[in-house]
């Protein structure tokens, strides 16, 4: 099987995919993490891997960044491929000075101005959620590895450049409670809630509006490894029990 977008086989993708925006990233972590890692999809360059992590399938692939394109991968993911369990595991920058750079925030609900649920499936409503069991196995993972996790709203966001007539991120978190801002959750977590699946989305914080610290494109590619092993020590604690 294949579809216009990933040229996987039919059983070449595991039950759990854990998704960095970043194609690179997935790349790095199915060479640094997975034992016999093979690509199953490069159409357009997003990367896709399956592996065994401490014996356990898994597999890890770009989303691209913003929610058209990970709202293709993902519904391929989980309706053509039977995939249950997607993490996306990204990069955010923090609205608040409670989130410091490479702190790891876990997403309890993501809020958007996207009218993706509304044109994918007339679904209306700013805010999407993730699953509470997956966020659940997450918290517990990481608690087991004893990684602090932050527990907080996202914003989901269609925009990175903003205008300054739009307002400012002060307004993200006074208005809407939003933490901090990355692009893709609101639409993975519509996905799986309309494809009866689950997901998550685990950031790490790679700059600062507050602060104006930032992590270099280098850093962000390879740097996130407390938040990789959070993520595959989860997909394991999935892939045992499916
Ligand atoms: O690091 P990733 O996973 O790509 O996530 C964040 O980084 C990109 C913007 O630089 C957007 O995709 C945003 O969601
Ligand atoms: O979407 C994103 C991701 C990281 N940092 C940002 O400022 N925005």
């Amino acid at each position: 099987m294949s579809t216009p977008h990933n040229e996987g086989k039919e059983g070449s993708i595991a039950g759990t995919v854990l998704m960095p925006g970043d194609p690179l990233r997935a790349k790095y972590i199915a060479d640094t993490y997975l034992d016999q890692a093979v690509l199953f999809n490069s159409v357009r360059n997003m990367l896709g891997y399956t592996g065994y992590y401490k014996g356990i399938p898994v597999s890890v692939m770009g989303s691209g960044m913003g929610m058209p394109s990970i709202g293709i991968y993902s519904y391929e993911l989980y309706k053509f491929y039977g995939v249950e369990n997607i993490i996306r595991i990204g990069s955010a920058g923090a609205y608040c000075d409670a989130l410091d750079i490479m702190d790891i925030a876990l997403a309890d609900s993501a809020w958007s101005e996207s009218t993706f649920a509304m044109a994918q499936a007339n679904v209306s409503g700013d805010i999407q959620y993730p699953t509470e069991s997956l966020n659940e196995e997450i918290r517990h993972t990481a608690e087991k590895l004893a990684i602090p996790v932050r527990m907080c709203r996202v914003h989901s966001s269609d925009v990175f450049y903003h205008e300054e007539c739009v307002g400012s991120y002060r307004d993200y978190y006074e208005k809407h409670g939003c933490a901090c801002v990355e692009m893709e959750s609101y639409a993975l977590f519509h996905n799986a809630k309309i494809l009866g699946k689950r997901a998550a989305c685990l950031l790490t914080i790679s700059d600062s509006f507050v602060t104006h610290r930032e992590l270099s494109a280098k850093e962000r590619q390879t740097s996130f490894d407390a938040m990789m092993k959070i993520a595959l020590e989860t997909a394991k604690v999935c892939g045992e029990a499916i």
